[in-house]
This record gives structure tokens, C-alpha cells and sequence, in this order.
């Protein structure tokens, strides 16, 4: 199969690519392109139109977004562009040539006040301008689109761009002490993982198979970012990667105020995509020693 993705150097982009490339069978059996945001800017129609006549895709996966939580409250309208128009345009070539679209959204889509994993098929109400778009996004690909796999994750982390785990083990190795926040929960997701999912999704789909519909693909167990904090510093440290572990301490969404308010609770349940594309849950504690180890090795 041709497969297109769109985007090439962020983290999921990243991941996608390291996972086709080590995989034989995967450059024998498809043909990977990756377009980057300076070949392709998904706002534009015409763009999106040129590239998808000459790679002639079998399927897109699309990786590209606006993610800045914080920034997007500022830059409403670019938010917007890249993550509702953007899909939009996508949905559309995809339809004109009959071709599935792998589409990645987001927890953020959520309000956070479930005490349960959410479902792929409960209520959506983001909490925040990026969320917001990643859900009217969502909205574009199921009116334009009838073949899509659309897959929530969360709380992406990997050896690639900036993430929570990269940004605080060098926030470690400046800082001593510092605060983070323990009343928002989520399900923490390595990129590797999902990158190998969305590659078994393909080889599922090229054999035929056509679950389409939302699906949510996060890690296997739930934390706070003050608990996730603790066990990246914990094993950085076990590893050599830090020199002292920093003192850190947890504390509420009021006192570290940000731009964009976060859901409380955005744990989703990983059973539908699992069941239905026979995938595994991210590992995230595995995925997560696999990120200190690059560290480990770039220092
Ligand atoms: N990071 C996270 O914690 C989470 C991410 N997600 C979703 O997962 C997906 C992948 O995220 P992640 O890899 O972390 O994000 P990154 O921010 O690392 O990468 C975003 C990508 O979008 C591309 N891009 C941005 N603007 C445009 C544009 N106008 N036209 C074309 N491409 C553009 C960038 O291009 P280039 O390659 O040239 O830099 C980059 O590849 C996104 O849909 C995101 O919403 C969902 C939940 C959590
Ligand atoms: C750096 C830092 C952050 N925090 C808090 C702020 C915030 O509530 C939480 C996470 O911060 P971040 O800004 O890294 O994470 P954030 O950008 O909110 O991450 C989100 O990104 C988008 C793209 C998604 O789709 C989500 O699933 C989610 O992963 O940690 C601290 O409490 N202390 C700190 O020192």
C-alpha cells in the first residue's frame, strides 16, 4: 500500500518512523511517505490536493496538529486552521479518492469529571480551545468521511520533541525543587506503542478489514502528573541519567495557573481498539525506560 502521512519531525511523525523502518516487512510491504509541515500546511486546500495526487495514497495517517494547550488560547484562529479545516480538507481528498484516513485526536475532548475510563462513544466537552478544535476536527473527518479510524490517546510521551518526561528530567537538571500537579489523572501513552498499533491497524486494514469509527488507545493504568513526575525522576536516577533526584512536591491545578484549564480525570478506556483491531495497550512504564535509555545515550 502507498501510505501517506502527514507530518514527518514531531513526536508521534517520529515514533511512526522508526517503527516502519525497523520493520522489514513493513518497507516491503508499503510504501511510507512522510510529509512534513514545510511540504504540506494541511489549512491549505490546494495543497492537500497536489500532494494527495502525487503520492496517490491508499490511506492517510494524520499526525499533524496545533498541540499547544497553552499557546492555543492565543492563537485561536491557527488552532482552528490546523486542527478543524485542516482535517476537513483531509477528509475530503480521502473521499475523492475513496481511501481510509487514520486520524489521532485527543482526551482533552473531555470534560474530566468521570470517575470511570471514558468510552469511545461518551459525551465530549472539551475544557479548553485545543480541545475544543481537536473535537470539531473529529466532527469534520465523520462528515466528510465514511472510511476513518479515529484514535484518542493521551499524555504522548517518546524520545522525540517536547514531552512531559523530556521536559522534566531537563527541568532536573537545572532545578533542585519544584511543584507539580497531582489533581489531574490520566492514562500516560509511549508513542512507540501507538506507533506500532496504528502500523498492525494498517496491515489490518489492507487485509480487508473495515472497523471504521472512534476509538481510544491510551497506557494500561492511570497516574497524576506529580505520580508520573516521581516515577520518571525515580528512574532516572536508578539509571544514572540525573544526578540527584530533585524534591518535588504535589499540588492542586489552582496553584500552578495556566493559560487553558485541563480535564481532572481524562483516563479512557482502551477495550473497543483492542477487541476490534486486536491491539495491545501502551506499556508506558516499559515505554518510558525505553525514552532514559536514548537519554542515556545522547548525553
Ligand atoms: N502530544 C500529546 O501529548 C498528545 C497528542 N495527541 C495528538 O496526537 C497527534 C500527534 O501529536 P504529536 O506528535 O505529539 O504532536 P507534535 O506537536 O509533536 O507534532 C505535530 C505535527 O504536526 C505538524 N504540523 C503542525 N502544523 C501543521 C500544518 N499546518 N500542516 C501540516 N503539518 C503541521 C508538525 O509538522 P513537522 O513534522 O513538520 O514538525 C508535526 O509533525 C496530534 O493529533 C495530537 O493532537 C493526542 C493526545 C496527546
Ligand atoms: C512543567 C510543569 C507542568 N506542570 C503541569 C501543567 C499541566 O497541568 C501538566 C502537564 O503539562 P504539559 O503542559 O506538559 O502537558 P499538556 O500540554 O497539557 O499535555 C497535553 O498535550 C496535549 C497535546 C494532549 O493532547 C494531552 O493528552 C496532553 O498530553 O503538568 C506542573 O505541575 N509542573 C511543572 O513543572
Amino acid at each position: 500500500m502507498n501510505i501517506l502521512v502527514i507530518g514527518k519531525y514531531g513526536q508521534l511523525a517520529s515514533s511512526l518512523r522508526e517503527v516502519a523502518g525497523e520493520q522489514a516487512d513493513q518497507m516491503e510491504k508499503h510504501f511510507w511517505y512522510f510529509a512534513p509541515s514545510s511540504e504540506l500546511n494541511v489549512a491549505d486546500r490546494k495543497s492537500v490536493q497536489q500532494l494527495f495526487a502525487r503520492v496517490c495514497p491508499d490511506v492517510v495517517v494524520n499526525t499533524a496538529a496545533y498541540t499547544q494547550v497553552d499557546k492555543a488560547e492565543q492563537e485561536v484562529e491557527l488552532a482552528i486552521a490546523v486542527n478543524q479545516l485542516g482535517c476537513k480538507n483531509l477528509a475530503i481528498a480521502c473521499a475523492n479518492l475513496n481511501i481510509p484516513l487514520v486520524h489521532i485526536s485527543t482526551d482533552y475532548v473531555f470534560s474530566g469529571d468521570h470517575q470511570s475510563p471514558y468510552t469511545p462513544g461518551e459525551k465530549t466537552c472539551p475544557q479548553n480551545v485545543y480541545g475544543l478544535t481537536k473535537y470539531l476536527g473529529e466532527q469534520e473527518v465523520m462528515t466528510y468521511l465514511s472510511q476513518f479510524v479515529i484514535i484518542r490517546t493521551a499524555w504522548v510521551f517518546s524520545e522525540y520533541g517536547n514531552n512531559f518526561v523530556r521536559a522534566m528530567i531537563k527541568l532536573a537538571r537545572r532545578k533542585q525543587e519544584f511543584n507539580v500537579v497531582d489533581d489531574q489523572v490520566g492514562n500516560p501513552t509511549y508513542a512507540g506503542d501507538l506507533a506500532r498499533s496504528i502500523v498492525e491497524i494498517i496491515d489490518a486494514i489492507d487485509a480487508g478489514e473495515k472497523q471504521w469509527g472512534i476509538y481510544h488507545y491510551n497506557g494500561s493504568s492511570s497516574t497524576s502528573w506529580y505520580e508520573f513526575a516521581r516515577e520518571i525522576f525515580a528512574l532516572a536516577h536508578q539509571h544514572s541519567l540525573i544526578d540527584q533526584l530533585p524534591s518535588i512536591s504535589p499540588i492542586a491545578s489552582e496553584d500552578y495557573p495556566t493559560a487553558a484549564k485541563r480535564p481532572t480525570f481524562s483516563a479512557m478506556c482502551n477495550e473497543k481498539i483492542t477487541r476490534r483491531w486486536r491491539v495491545k495497550p501502551s506499556n508506558w512504564k516499559k515505554g518510558l525506560m525505553k525514552v532514559i535509555d536514548r537519554e542515556r545515550q545522547d548525553i
